[in-house]
């Protein structure tokens, strides 16, 4: 096995260029093996086996600096950067992440996952090693997806006036987003591989293209001649371009690498390679091979078969419904329509359905722009991206009061991907937005009917609701609306009254089981149900909130700050997630290390109040 003998790139790079196109099919192996086996990411690396190769062999890593946007793609890089054995570990508690991470490794240039970031990152790199009188080079590579960022462009712009950077971005082309692309960026690139623009071999593409992809670009050139050929978009910012070429080829790859290595300035290489490479079911459906769970590589992924609803399909489901009942309904995804359970919706309802690409910022403000003309958008948003559009949903629509509502995905902690993906912020940073409405689902049947709430409500609301299946609560499928601002008392007990919010109620009711406490589920965070606060406070000995959630400014910190307006002093405990990064592992897991299940939320209140049921001893220290 050629694999085994590379342990880092420096033997990689000792190999005769013949070994390579052998070591890329064992590579590729051990790829669709490993992600059989663990989950994980699967068609993107399919796709990018030929081009790390080709990357590692002829830079000089890890001194010359390899960004990769999103990093999903990164398993042949970690694979031949020394962590071949720890692929059984990938994306596993104290295992390797499904990411780039500079903690990782020294070849983890830099810590990505949020996508369209690897150009601002790179030119960073490139002009800070030029201001330190390095000559090193820095290279992005990203995927056509990720390209249809805004940040993308913004970088383009940025480096395409340094004439003397080293700065390499590479365009990996498979014409795919997680789902198909859409946008005229799409339009464009496939017009470029359409041989109009194939043709134009450049003077510098001349010079830097191989002997048999000039031959190729040859033929094309005389095939279009007497066409105008205007320069390309990547051109016009200021690269110099060339391509595409087959990133499938070594023998392209890594003769017009080694000719860029010697240009400099901003340059542009547009490689084509195919999600799923070398795996027949993968190519054939590399939307359903993205992300996959274990598998068996032989008989391919099997439709899973009954289980619990997830919150993504109470979701979609609840779309179709009330798109069907409202004809304002416009539902918008950047760029996951499937994660965020979509498709059905796109197929009912094509003209109410916009896929707006990775373009978070973007599809905030859209959806402002189609709530001024009277429609009532609906934008389907994992946590974490949300992030992403903060000024968009403070500026262009809590300001202006817009009727948006946004339907809020992944909340809280997502297991594999780790901390990169974790929606552990949306309360806190929420709930401090004027207008804003935010609720929190604590089972199936609430989401849905949170999200007709929400959705009534004349204003920017949020709801949220995490990855996975829910509890198994039966969903009644009717447009129903909770009372506004109103939580609800769920176990009556004594002394201790447990507040909880979305997906810790169910832990607290076994937390207030064992401690005989009150549980309410408190539905909202903002607007608060400060009389179930106060009625709480005035009839126990101490409160405590629980979310998952971060506890700084969050749902806790809400009910903190209520009694305080109201003049009552309590003692009160927060449960939440703690003010640290967490990691990749199993979700339920990682809740129950941060004392988020029902055994961790009654030690919590016993450590804080004491165990002497029903005095409990406060102690206020
Ligand atoms: C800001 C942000 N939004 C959404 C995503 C989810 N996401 C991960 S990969 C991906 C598609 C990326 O497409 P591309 O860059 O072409 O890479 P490919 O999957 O084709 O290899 C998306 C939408 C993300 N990681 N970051
Ligand atoms: C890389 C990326 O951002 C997505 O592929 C993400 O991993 C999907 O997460 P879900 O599996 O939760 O949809
Ligand atoms: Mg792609």
């Amino acid at each position: 096995m050629l694999l085994n003998s590379i342990n880092d790139p420096a033997d990689l790079r000792r190999l005769p260029r013949h070994q390579l196109k052998p070591l890329a099919e064992e590579l590729r192996g051990f790829v669709l093996d490993s992600v059989s086996k663990t989950g994980g990411h699967l068609s993107s690396n399919l796709g990018t086996v030929e081009l790390t190769i080709a990357l590692h062999y002829v830079f000089n890593t890890p001194d010359d600096r390899i960004v990769w946007d999103v990093g999903h793609q990164t398993y042949p890089h970690k694979i031949l950067t020394g962590r071949r054995d720890r692929m059984s570990t990938l994306r596993q508690q104290d295992g390797i992440s499904g990411f780039p991470r500079r903690v990782e490794s020294k070849y983890d240039t830099f810590g990505t996952a949020h996508s369209s970031t690897s150009i601002s990152a790179a030119l960073g790199m490139a002009l800070g090693a030029k201001s330190q009188g390095s000559d090193r080079h820095a290279i992005a590579v990203i995927g056509d997806g990720a390209m249809t960022a805004g940040m993308a462009f913004e970088a383009l712009n940025n480096a395409g006036v340094y004439d003397d950077v080293n700065l390499l971005v590479i365009l990996n082309d498979n014409d795919m987003s997680i789902s198909p692309p859409v946008g005229a960026l799409n339009r464009y690139l496939a017009r470029l591989m359409s041989g109009k623009f194939y043709a134009k071999a450049r003077d510098v593409g001349k010079s830097v293209l191989p002997g048999p992809v000039l031959e190729l670009a040859k033929r094309l050139e005389e095939h279009a001649k007497g066409m105008i050929v205007p320069a390309t978009m990547f051109e016009e910012f200021g690269f110099n371009y060339i391509g595409p070429i087959d990133g499938h080829d070594l023998d392209s790859l890594i003769p017009t690498l080694q000719n860029l290595k010697n240009l400099k300035g901003p340059q542009f290489l547009h490689v084509v390679t195919k999600k799923g490479q070398g795996y027949k079911l993968a190519e054939a459906d590399p939307v359903l091979y993205h992300g996959p769970g274990k598998f068996n590589p032989s008989e391919g992924i099997k439709p899973s078969s009954g289980g619990k609803l997830t919150y993504t399909q109470v979701f979609g489901e609840w779309l179709c419904d009330m798109a069907a009942a409202d004809g304002r309904l416009a539902g918008i995804t950047p760029a996951m329509r499937e994660g965020s359970g979509m498709v059905g919706f796109e197929k009912k309802f094509p003209d109410r359905y916009y896929d707006v690409g990775i373009a978070e910022q973007h599809a905030v403000t859209f959806a402002g722009g189609l709530a001024c003309e009277g429609m009532k958008p609906v934008v389907a948003i994992y946590s974490t991206f949300l992030q992403r559009a903060y000024d968009q949903l403070i500026h262009d629509v809590a300001l202006q009061n817009l009727d948006v509502t946004f339907a809020l995905d992944r909340a809280g902690l997502v297991g594999a991907d780790g901390a990169t993906h974790a929606g552990n912020y949306d309360l806190a940073f929420l709930r401090c937005i004027p207008n804003m409405a935010v609720l929190a689902a604590s089972d199936e049947d609430e989401c849905r009917k949170m999200l007709s709430t929400a959705y009534q409500y004349e204003g920017p609301a949020a709801v949220r609701y995490p990855r996975g299946a829910g509890i198994g609560a039966t969903v009644e499928k009717t447009l129903d609306v909770l009372p506004w601002g109103r939580g609800e008392i769920r176990r009556q007990g004594r002394s201790i009254a447990i507040l909880a919010f979305g997906t810790m109620v169910a832990p607290a009711l076994g937390a207030g089981e064992k401690l005989n406490a009150t549980v309410a589920n408190m539905r909202f965070i903002k607007p608060l149900d400060v009389e179930l606060v106060r009625q709480l406070a005035e009839s126990h000995d101490a409160l405590v909130t629980v979310e998952e959630g971060c506890i700084m400014g969050g749902a806790g910190a809400a009910v903190s700050e209520a009694l305080a307006a109201a003049g009552i002093a309590k003692p009160i405990l927060h449960l939440g997630l703690p003010d640290r990064f967490i990691d990749h592992g199993d979700a339920g897991q990682l809740l129950a290390q941060c004392g988020l299940d029902a055994a961790g939320i009654a030690e919590s209140i016993v450590q804080r109040f004491g165990k002497d049921e029903p005095r409990l001893v406060v102690n206020n220290g």
